[in-house]
């Protein structure tokens, strides 16, 4: 049994290391969930962002025995192509390159893009996935900065004249999609009973 003021953990699952970075750096202290993580590959599903968030997440508590789970899924999505890459950013990165993100928008004048980070906390008690949502608006840009986290070099946020790659890690993980989603998931938690009571 745990101590009585000892916080309930829970496990972020992903296979991205970048993002658990990120995720701990926004979380800080004031969370009332202690954040262990578990590198698994989950499968890369198709869909709308809010089901897959959520087929990720049984999946993920599947594998943890039904345990407190946290799954993260993010997407690139571009206004000129209704919404594309979207989920399938990965695979896009993947096979054309940074360079490639933006030339995808050749054809096009409209250039605006934003990004969607969709967290799924799957909760034993309700036996269902619940989802956070956050977006952050901004331009698909020809590559600029460091090559250390995904499609950052790509992303131009609105009011800023420097890329996700450029920015400070310290202002991105207070404007990005990220940071907005995992606004949405501790204002519940702060809010919330299921923190609280049980043990
Ligand atoms: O803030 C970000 N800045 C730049 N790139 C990013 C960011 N966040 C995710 N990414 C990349 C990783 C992956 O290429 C794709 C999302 O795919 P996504 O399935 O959510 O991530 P993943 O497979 O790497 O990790 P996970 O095991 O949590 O599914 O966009
Ligand atoms: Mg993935």
């Amino acid at each position: 049994m745990s101590a009585p003021n000892a916080k309930k953990v829970v496990t972020f699952i992903t296979g991205n290391a970048r993002k658990l970075e990120e995720v701990t750096a926004i979380l800080g202290k004031d969370f009332p969930f202690t954040i262990e993580a578990h590198k698994v590959d989950l499968p890369e599903l198709q869909g709308e962002p809010r089901e897959i968030a959520k087929q990720k997440c049984l999946l993920a508590a599947e594998k943890m025995d039904f345990k407190p789970v946290i799954v993260e899924d993010t997407c690139l999505c571009y206004n000129a192509l209704n919404g594309l890459p979207g989920p399938y950013i990965k695979w896009f990165l993947d096979k054309c390159g940074r360079e490639g993100l933006y030339k995808l928008l050749a054809g096009y004048e409209d250039k605006s893009a934003y990004a969607l980070c969709t967290f799924a906390f799957y909760d034993p008690e309700q036996k269902e996935a619940v989802i956070f949502e956050g977006k952050c608006h901004g331009r698909i840009v020809p590559p600029r900065g460091p090559d250390y986290f995904g499609w950052d070099p790509v992303f131009q946020p609105d009011g800023y004249d420097v890329t996700y790659a450029e920015m400070d890690k310290g202002i991105k993980n207070t404007i990005s999609h990220r940071f907005n989603a995992l606004l949405a998931m501790k204002n519940h938690f702060l809010t919330s009973d299921s923190v609280n009571n049980g043990s």
